[in-house]
């Protein structure tokens, strides 16, 4: 037969088999090829990372896509309510499962597939909507669905860490710790982690520096009042404090004060053209996940209850910079703050304090 021929045969072949609604089904099929796959039988698969993504939007969908990209998983699990929805991203990822590290990826809509997961995401929710997009606002709506979805996910994970990215963030995951009884260092918020990396960007922006040699954070809400520690700030060792004079301060000759607003206004500069923001926050997310599942730790300005820090006398979820590690958050740091940035601060906690109190839970 000609080579042509061989060639023609066989691509008649593989479309008939992509069109063939079989091909489709999650169910692999069995074969005679199993015959020849002997198995081991002391052999023990060693544990990787389960992870499970709730809500399949825009945030959650982003968030699915670094995790696979960056390895982190090699058993993903995309959970929404709406199971078609979820169906259909797990399938976009599963055929590119070969660029994936041939990674799984498993829809889901009623839980029972998150089973056992390591790491649960949670991103379902209400988007902020209107002119204002204020988070507070979409507030309600989202606790509704935490109130329902966060028990059942951790009868079936009651050993996962749960990272809360729903907003407004630092108040639903005060919601997730109560609902679920959960322990403080194993449900948490990527919080302020986002505002202190649109914080460097800009003062690195300014500096015409890269980004990641920018070091400093935002504490407080991932909200309005967050507070950027402009103390705290350096470059090479060096604190912009000890070089700028007043810096971020009222009389501030560089102005650089005007960076706050920009920090707290990142993600309303993105959302009133997209509707919403998912870059960003998915490359945070993924960032903390890095931490724990590749086991190196990290520092960053992430959030949970924070009582007993800073003064911070009632159950207040809030970021302060923290060592995120396997397992979840093993420690918290204090920072040196100034007078004003501790009066700042204790004005966030106060704020969230009342949204907290707000909540029907
Ligand atoms: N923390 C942050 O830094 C940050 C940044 C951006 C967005 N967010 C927040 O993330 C959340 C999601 O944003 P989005 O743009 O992906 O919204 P989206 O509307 O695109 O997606 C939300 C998804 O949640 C699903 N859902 C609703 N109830 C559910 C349930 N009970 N179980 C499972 N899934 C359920 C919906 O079907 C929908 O697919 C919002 O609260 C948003 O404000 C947080």
């Amino acid at each position: 037969m000609a080579l042509s021929q061989l060639i023609r045969l066989n691509m008649a072949h593989i479309q008939a088999k992509m069109c063939s609604t079989k091909s489709l089904s999650s169910k692999p099929t069995k074969s005679s090829f199993a015959k020849l796959m002997k198995p081991m039988k002391e052999f023990k698969r060693s544990r990787i990372p389960k992870i499970s993504v709730v809500g399949a939007g825009q945030v959650g969908t982003a968030i699915s896509c670094m995790l696979l990209l960056r390895n982190l998983t090699k058993h993903l699990v995309i959970l929404d309510i709406n199971y078609e929805l979820a169906k259909a991203e797990a399938l976009d990822f599963q055929q590119a499962s070969a660029f994936l590290s041939d990674a799984r990826v498993v829809p889901c809509g009623d839980s029972a597939n998150s089973k056992n997961s390591d790491v649960v995401i949670i991103t379902a929710g209400a988007r902020p909507s209107g002119k204002d997009r204020s988070r507070l606002t979409a507030m309600k709506k989202t606790v509704e669905i935490l109130k329902k979805a966060v028990p059942k996910l951790v009868e079936l994970s009651p050993k996962a860490t749960f990272i809360v990215i729903s907003n407004p963030a630092d108040v639903m995951t005060y919601a997730v710790q109560r609902i679920a009884k959960l322990p403080k260092h194993r449900c948490f918020t990527t919080g302020c982690h986002l505002d202190s990396v649109r914080f460097r960007n800009l003062i690195a922006n300014r500096l015409r520096l890269p980004p990641s040699q920018v070091h400093g954070y935002v504490i407080g809400e991932h909200g309005a009042s967050a507070v950027p520690v402009w103390s705290n700030v350096s470059v090479a060792g060096i604190r912009l404090n000890d070089v700028v004079k007043n810096l971020a301060c009222g009389d501030d000759p560089e102005n650089w004060a005007e960076i706050n607003e920009q920090v707290v206004t990142g993600g309303l500069a993105v959302g009133k053209t997209k509707g919403y923001t998912n870059w960003a926050v998915a490359l945070t997310c993924t960032d903390i996940v890095h931490a724990m599942c590749g086991g190196k730790g990290k520092i960053a300005s992430v959030g949970t209850d924070m009582q007993g820090m800073h003064g911070i006398k009632d159950n207040v979820v809030l970021s302060l910079p923290s060592l995120v590690t396997a397992g979840g958050i093993s420690h918290v740091f204090e920072l040196p703050l100034t007078d004003v940035e501790q009066r700042k601060l204790l004005a966030s906690a106060d704020v969230l304090l009342e949204a907290q109190c707000s909540l029907d839970i």
